[in-house]
């Protein structure tokens, strides 16, 4: 995978976006994610599901370069992207969110967004901070009113992140995400810590971040009614291997995912 320049491939409808093959990662004795395969495609909410230790965050870490897989290869867009660095994954087109929320909590919600924009533009995150390339930075700033406008959070734009709830982190977090201008995009629980209405809204706003944004979504998720309703196909981990991949009523109903969830 060396010397060859990556550049991110139109899509076409319905084709795979991502595909794993034999994804495997081993700590030591432990295989984390083992052999696993799955395709993901264009325009779909994929859901991954699987008790606690299942293997899903190695799963997504291997998915965007932050952890290599032990074997296996991983494709996006038709272009093998296995062993490639983060930097290179998010530049291609797959971005994604953190299990534990990674905002920068004493900056704005609008300062938040701007500075991941920065990763994206010539003038870079000092340069932008200190307002050097003026076109760039408006443009930058009318980019990251936008985003919080889609998320709901434009009339909070000058708070501290930290102050906002844990449903309004993770939707800054979405925008942080977005502005990156990911066609995949990777959510690891994305309802964690939310209220009851925070997490009743979100399954319209993900779906509407999806639409209008013409994404491919993948979402970690404990909450099963709530992957049931909102993914289109869902995944199924235990133990680090791949037990069920379909739709959410027959997945639901397959032996294997009744028995790793309720334990026989
Ligand atoms: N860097 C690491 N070093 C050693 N073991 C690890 C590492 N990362 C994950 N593991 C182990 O791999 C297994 C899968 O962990 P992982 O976090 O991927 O599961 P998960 O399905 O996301 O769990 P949860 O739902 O609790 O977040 C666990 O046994 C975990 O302890």
């Amino acid at each position: 995978m060396t010397g060859v320049p990556l550049m991110a491939a139109p899509l076409m409808a319905a084709e795979a976006v991502l595909q794993a093959s034999g994804l495997t990662r081993r700590f030591g004795g432990l295989i984390a994610v083992n052999d696993v395969s799955f395709e993901v495609r264009r325009g779909e909410i994929f859901g991954l599901i699987g008790p606690n230790g299942a293997g899903k965050t190695t799963l997504f870490n291997l998915m965007t370069g932050l952890t290599p897989p032990s074997s296996g290869t991983l494709t996006y867009a038709g272009q093998d992207i296995t062993g490639q660095p983060p930097h290179r994954v998010a530049a291609l087109g797959i971005g994604r969110t953190f299990q534990n929320i990674r905002l920068f909590r004493v900056l704005s919600a609008l300062e938040n967004v701007k500075i991941a924009q920065h990763a994206r533009t010539t003038s870079g995150l000092i340069s932008g901070l200190s307002g050097r390339d003026r076109a760039e930075e408006r443009l930058v700033t009318e980019r990251a009113w936008a985003l919080l406008d889609l998320v709901g959070l434009s009339d909070r734009a000058g708070e501290e992140a930290g102050n906002f709830s844990y449903g309004d982190q993770r939707r800054l977090e979405i925008a942080r995400a977005l502005a990156l201008q990911p066609r995949v995009l990777l959510l690891d629980e994305p309802a964690a810590g939310m209220n009851t209405s925070e997490k009743g809204e979100l399954t319209g706003f993900i779906r509407r971040v999806r639409d209008e944004y013409d994404l491919t979504v993948m979402v970690i998720e404990h909450h099963v009614p709530l992957v049931m309703n909102l993914c289109d196909r869902v995944a199924v981990l235990n133990f680090g291997q791949l037990i069920a991949v379909g739709d959410p009523a027959t997945v639901q109903r397959d032996p294997r995912v009744i028995e790793a969830y309720l334990g026989g």
